[in-house]
């Protein structure tokens, strides 16, 4: 692929989760083809890429809910490579879906508290059980505050509008403490004021924290990526900052249709 140094990745850093060679097929259809790509530690790395390159395949890939053809997925030093959704998300990658998953009849904090204690439930002290409760019930305050849904605890998750569902989610997301968190088109179906409300949600998230995203929308490419990966028919066109991508000339020739 077209690889455009970044200072991002220099010798030493080291990636949360790196693509090796990474392929899939679907029959004749090659819908990732040797993909190698990497996000450091704080990277808010952003894929795009015309309809069918190939994007949610490879998310599906890194999420387990798709075994690839050949390549390895690390995440850390850990090969991961078609291990299952759970054992990834118990492993540190959290994925949200385009798809609602939380609980309509339930207040922002009892779903936020569900999952925060989904993750430590395993763990739990039965010799302190209200200390532990009272920490789950923290962790989920700190949560809504994370994701810009404080001060608003007790409303009813039926009762928020479609943006705030999806910042929930993102909050649901991060109850089980990922070092990745992959994001699938999070202002998908958003009116202009909820996408600036998720484009300062993503930028305020915890600066450690890994971002994989796949996006359309060129505003929120342009407002949070450190780093752009161009996929066309599931190969790395190139990859690199925002302004080095716009600059690259096959990117502007066979995506962005600004040749010449
Ligand atoms: N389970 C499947 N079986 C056969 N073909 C598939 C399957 N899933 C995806 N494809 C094909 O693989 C190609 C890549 O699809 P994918 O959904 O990964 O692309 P995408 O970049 O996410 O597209 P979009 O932006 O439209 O969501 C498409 O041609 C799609 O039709």
């Amino acid at each position: 692929m077209g690889h455009i140094p970044s200072s991002q990745t220099g010798a030493g850093v080291m990636s949360v989760l790196r693509t090796d060679r990474l392929c899939r097929s679907f029959g004749n259809l090659v819908v990732t083809r040797d993909l190698s790509l990497e996000v450091q530690r704080g990277e808010r790395h952003i894929i795009i890429g015309p309809n069918g390159a190939g994007k949610t395949s490879l998310a599906n890939q890194i999420g387990g809910q798709l075994r690839p053809s050949s390549g390895r997925i690390f995440l850390e030093d850990v090969d991961i490579t078609g291990q299952s959704p759970d054992r990834i998300n118990r492993l540190g990658i959290a994925r949200t879906f385009q798809k609602n998953n939380l609980f309509p009849n339930l207040s922002i904090l009892e779903n936020l508290r569900l999952a925060v204690q989904a993750r430590r439930g395993h763990t739990l002290n039965c010799v302190r059980p209200v200390a532990h409760y009272s920490a789950v019930l923290d962790r989920a305050r700190e949560l809504a505050a994370i994701v810009h849904i404080e001060g608003e605890g007790s409303r009813l998750v039926r009762h928020l509008s479609y943006g705030e569902q999806r910042q929930l989610e993102i909050g649901m997301a991060l109850a089980s403490e990922p070092k990745l968190l992959l994001l699938d088109e999070p202002t998908s179906g958003m009116s202009p004021l909820e996408t600036q409300r998720m484009i300062e949600l993503i930028r305020d998230l915890p600066s450690d924290l890994a971002i994989l995203m796949i996006e359309h929308d060129m505003k929120v490419v342009f407002s949070l990526a450190d780093r752009v990966t161009v996929l066309y028919y599931g190969e790395a066109l190139a990859s690199g900052t925002c302004a080095e991508v716009q600059a690259s000339a096959r990117v502007r020739e066979v995506y962005l249709g600004m040749a010449g």
